[in-house]
């Protein structure tokens, strides 16, 4: 009998990497060629997840509703976006990888399953060129049959169009294709598409407990993985 799993898709920020220093660093030094106050790790946490475009508009409309940014009602976040844009892929590029880690476990789980013969994808939202250097600095790309980014295909997730894209890319099924991530962003883009999702529960769901989002497994860790695969696989 063909196994019930045969490939998975590996969301990246939240799911392998910690990647709220260089979110918030690369923001930080944006907000301050703007002239504008810094954030809080804890509102990178609860906004990052939709890609950067998103991330951008969201704190700029947030720095920009605050008193002591001292800003006229003039400003909008539409006139500052593209300035923005621009600084950050310039800080975010510099700083990539510099304030990020590796979760536990991901390391073995990703070797464990390349073991078992399960072809591994990471899709995720941020930008190709932000992901591909830093799956390289954590030493975890060459555990990638393919990597696609937020700007890969003409929507993200949580449209199902990048996991269908994914999919036919790794020549795998739909039904027999796990999605692997943090949030709702995933489990809604799996659901969409027709996969299988499994939910890591230290990541970033916009401050809201993962649990409640539904997926086949909500796991403490991604070295767990392996053997809930091996145990649905048989
Ligand atoms: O860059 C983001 O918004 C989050 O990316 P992710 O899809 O890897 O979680
Ligand atoms: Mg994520």
């Amino acid at each position: 009998m063909r196994p019930t799993i045969q490939a998975a898709i590996i969301d990246l920020d939240g799911t392998m990497v910690d990647t709220l220093g260089d979110f918030e660093v690369a923001l930080n030094r944006t907000l301050a060629d703007l002239d504008l106050p810094p954030v809080t790790r804890s509102l990178v946490e609860r906004t990052v997840g939709k890609g950067s475009e998103h991330l951008i508009r969201s704190v700029l409309a947030h720095q920009l509703a605050l008193p002591e940014a001292g800003v006229s009602a003039c400003v909008t976040v539409d006139a500052l976006y593209e300035p923005a844009w621009q600084r950050y892929q310039h800080h975010y590029l510099r700083c990539n990888g510099q304030h990020s880690a590796l979760y536990p476990g991901v390391q073995d789980a990703l070797k464990a399953l390349s073991e078992a013969g399960i072809p591994l994808a990471c899709l995720t939202n941020k930008p190709l060129s932000f992901a591909k250097p830093l799956l390289a600095a954590k030493g975890i790309d060459g555990y990638f049959t393919q990597v696609f980014g937020g700007d890969s295909f003409e929507r993200k997730k949580p449209d199902p169009l990048p996991i269908l894209k994914t999919c036919e890319a790794l020549g795998t099924a739909l039904a027999q294709t796990l999605m692997v991530g943090d949030s709702s962003n995933d489990a809604q883009a799996a659901h969409a598409a027709g996969c299988p999702v499994v939910l890591v529960t230290y990541g970033y769901n916009h401050g809201r407990p993962v649990q409640e989002t539904p997926a086949a497994a909500w796991l403490d860790s991604l070295a767990l993985l392996p053997a809930w695969l091996q145990a649905k696989n048989t």
